[in-house]
């Protein structure tokens, strides 16, 4: 009987010791899946990339810095805008007399892109400059000023150390699908069966207008992709000349010449200017564009004097679209096809500035114009009373301006008070600007695959979560069932397998 009760006891103590030993490992087990999930999960150091574009616009060059994790390239909506900084003074082109200077002009920015990136990262930071409208009119008046300056900015850029890729006039076409390719890429649109937006696009020398269509008629106006598994049949045109700069300086001289001959031209009234407005200007800062003709004239400069006129300025603007020749089905205007608009836009650059400074950004296109009116009849000291702090030579020109935008989207590109509502002005979608140079340089590192990347089918958190409560549930059970096997037996023994 000693002998059975010691048996006994001694088996009691085995099961005991087991248990302990099989709960202490399955605790320790568990801490280590816990501990390791929890590392694993721990954000990494993320490791960016970087690159530089230089916008060379007509007016003014501006230097973008974009990031993006090492890791994470071809996934959409990963680029970022950094840094912007805007080069003083005025664009590249305005060096054709003195091109050596253009490179030297972009000092201050460039060695600003040096402080913004990571020393171990400048070698294989590629930096691109592309030139738009203004250096596209230089080329056309003198073609080999264009180069000189050109070389003078790629020369100067190549004293960084960056990788140097390039610099170049892009075309039209180029700068149209490159908003329209940034204005999405930044919304997100890409990949996924959401429609996207079609971008308007308004500098000091150009304007380009793009969106996606079923069919296009004419083959310069056509550009496709195929992007993240979409195809894209995208309809774009770039107006030269059509720039809010040029536009002003053919409104002028629409206006000289049709007193040319009359009178001595000593005082050109001009109704897109405030009443009281009163200043000594050049022939030549007039007729200084290929997009004005030539005119002979003994005076050197006149005098422009604003009238605050809306509606007369309204009918001066107008003349600039020629509305009455069109061989395809549709047109917007000067004879160029345009499928009727559809769909969201995005307006930025000078569209935003413009009808942000004039508070038009939202509401309808009447009261746009109504608005518009009365800013326009405000006499020009009582404006410059109520912003003393912005730069007189814009604030002249915003009755203009704003003037130029409702008609161009209107006699120009057919929107209509229907659809008004769809277009969105914006300067920067999330950190971003939107412009051309984001898509330029997403095209040119090819970032933006034609394919969407396979994706896994959970994200890396998710999966360790998920298999930590998957082990979790099994242990778990492995107890319970450990434990219903140990049930004591009638007998008040326990059955131990
Ligand atoms: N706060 C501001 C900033 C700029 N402008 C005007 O907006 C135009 C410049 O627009 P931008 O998109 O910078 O033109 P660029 O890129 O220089 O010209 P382009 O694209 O035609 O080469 C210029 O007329 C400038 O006077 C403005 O009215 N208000
Ligand atoms: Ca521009």
């Amino acid at each position: 009987m000693d002998e059975q009760r010691e048996m006994k006891v001694k088996n009691r103590t085995m099961v005991r010791t087991m248990i302990i030993t099989i709960t202490v490992f399955i605790v320790l087990g568990f801490i280590l899946m816990v501990t390791i999930g929890v590392v694993q999960n721990k954000p990494l150091q993320q490791k960016y990339k970087y690159g530089i574009v230089l916008d060379a616009g007509s007016s003014h060059t501006s230097v973008y810095i974009y990031e993006w994790p090492a890791e994470k390239e071809n996934n959409t909506g990963m680029v970022q805008q950094k840094h912007a900084c805007n080069v003083k003074g005025k664009g590249i082109s305005s060096y054709s007399d003195k091109p050596t200077l253009a490179g030297a002009s972009l000092k201050e920015c460039m060695d600003e892109a040096c402080e913004a990136i990571p020393v171990h990262r400048h070698s294989e930071t590629p930096i691109y400059l592309g030139a738009t409208a203004g250096m596209r009119l230089l080329k056309l008046g003198n073609k080999s000023a264009s180069e000189e300056v050109l070389k003078s900015v790629g020369q100067f850029l190549q004293t960084y150390p960056f990788s140097y890729q390039g610099a170049r006039i892009i075309t039209g076409q180029e700068e149209g699908a490159f908003g329209w390719i940034t204005v999405n890429y930044l919304s997100n649109n890409f990949g996924k069966a959401s429609t996207t937006f079609g971008a308007l696009d308004l500098g000091g020398a150009s304007t380009q207008i793009t969106f996606v269509t079923a069919k296009v008629e004419s083959q310069d106006n056509t550009i496709d992709f195929r992007l993240y598994g979409n195809d894209y049949h995208l309809y774009t045109h770039s107006f030269l000349c059509y720039g809010k700069d040029q536009v002003l300086k053919m409104s002028l001289s629409k206006s000289i010449n049709s007193k040319h001959g009359q009178t001595d031209i000593i005082a050109l009234e001009d109704p897109c200017f405030h009443e009281g407005y009163n200043v000594t200007m050049t022939f030549q800062s007039v007729f200084n564009s290929p997009c004005v003709g030539r005119l002979n004239l003994t005076q050197n400069t006149f005098t422009h004097v604003g009238l605050g006129k809306w509606s007369e300025c309204h009918t001066v603007v107008r003349k600039v679209f020629q509305k009455s020749e069109c061989k395809y089905s549709t047109c917007s205007f000067n004879g160029v096809f345009q499928p009727p608009v559809h769909g969201n836009f995005g307006a930025f650059s000078a569209f935003y500035f413009v009808m942000d400074f004039l508070n038009l950004t939202a509401g309808s296109l009447d009261k746009a114009q109504s608005k518009l009116q009365e800013y326009c009849a405000l006499p020009w000291n009582t404006i410059k009373k109520m912003y003393p702090h912005v730069k007189e030579k814009y604030l002249a020109e915003y009755c203009f301006s704003g003037t130029y935008i409702l008609t161009l989207l209107e006699d120009g590109y057919n929107f209509t008070s229907d659809n008004w509502n769809y277009i969105r002005f914006i300067k920067k979608i999330g950190e971003s600007d939107a412009g051309w140079t984001l898509g330029y340089m997403l095209n040119l590192t090819n970032m933006i695959p034609a394919e969407a990347p396979d994706k896994p089918l959970l994200p890396y958190g998710g999966y360790v979560t998920f298999m930590l409560l998957l082990s979790f549930l099994i242990l778990s059970l492995c107890l319970l069932a450990y434990k219903c096997f140990c049930r004591p037996t009638g007998s008040g023994q326990r059955d131990v397998i």
